[in-house]
């Protein structure tokens, strides 16, 4: 069976995207920092397909990378890996933001998603054609509104990896894609939020916001479509969102 390496597994995209392979039958690596909720999976997982789960910070490169080098040789063919772990902080305009939370976006998003790529990428070249990277960006990567700052330039960093990681891995068989999801209800804005469950609820209160399972079956389409097809990038909103006008300060 084939084998896909999620991180953020412990949560909403990431956890959908588990059960979505699952169903096909594929083999399972996942990856958070909540071994409980691992642990949690793997029991409900653990009896349709093989899974094996990974306490993992994605901002720590060694621990990454000796994770992944110590994989057993069963796991190593890995077919695809989805860089979904990640995250929003902050709702304040950036001249209020605790730069700490710049960081930890930084260290998340960016570093974190280089550290597991640079990790496992000597092994999807091994798997070769069909293989792939499937990277959760943003459409806050490509659009800018107030609050968004480095968290958007973080998701911006996501596409035009992607897109570089293309040209270098020409001729090796693996396809790069980035998926830029809109509003979607997860834990994304209690985390966002600092733990704040009625901005949480206000925030997907009547917009009818995509789901997980909704960007779990488009990752899952992207990583199982033909290998001669490369969808470099998706992006996916809720109905419900759209874009505003500029905002012009009028003296
Ligand atoms: N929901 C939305 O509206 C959108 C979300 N996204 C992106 O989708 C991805 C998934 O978010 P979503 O499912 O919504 O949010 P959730 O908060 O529900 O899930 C985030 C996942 O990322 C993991 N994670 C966070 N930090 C780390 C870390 N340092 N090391 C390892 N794992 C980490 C969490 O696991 P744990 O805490 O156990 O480590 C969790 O499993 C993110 O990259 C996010 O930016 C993109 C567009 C829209
Ligand atoms: O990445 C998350 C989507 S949004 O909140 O920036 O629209």
């Amino acid at each position: 069976m084939p084998i896909a390496l999620i991180t953020g597994a412990t949560s909403g995209f990431g956890r959908a995207t588990a059960y979505r392979f699952a169903e096909a039958g594929w083999s399972l690596i996942l990856t958070g920092r909540r071994s409980e909720r691992l642990a949690e999976l793997e029991t409900e997982l653990g009896d349709k397909v093989e899974v094996l789960t990974l306490t993992l910070d994605v901002r720590d490169a060694e621990a990454v990378k000796a994770a992944i080098d110590g994989l057993d040789d069963a796991w190593r063919r890995i077919t695809c890996l989805v860089n979904n772990a990640g995250l929003a902080l902050a709702l304040e305009p950036a001249q209020r933001v605790d730069l700490n939370d710049w960081h930890t976006m930084i260290d998340t998003n960016i570093t974190g998603l280089v550290n597991v790529t640079h990790a496992a990428l000597p092994l999807l070249i091994d798997t070769g054609k069909g293989a792939s990277i499937v990277n959760i960006g943003s459409v806050a990567g490509s659009y800018p509104y107030p609050g968004s700052h480095v968290y958007g330039a973080t998701k911006a960093f996501v596409q035009q990896f992607s897109y570089n990681l293309r040209c270098d891995l020409k001729g090796s068989g693996v396809r790069v894609t980035d998926v830029a999801p809109g509003l979607a209800e997860t834990e994304f804005m209690l985390v966002r939020s600092k733990g704040d469950e009625q901005a949480s609820k206000q925030l997907y209160a009547g917009a009818n916001p995509l789901q997980a399972e909704d960007i779990a079956a488009q990752v899952f389409y992207v990583a199982t479509l033909p290998e001669h097809i490369n969808i470099n990038r998706l992006e996916i909103m809720p109905t419900s969102q759209s874009w505003s006008p500029f905002s012009i300060e009028r003296e």
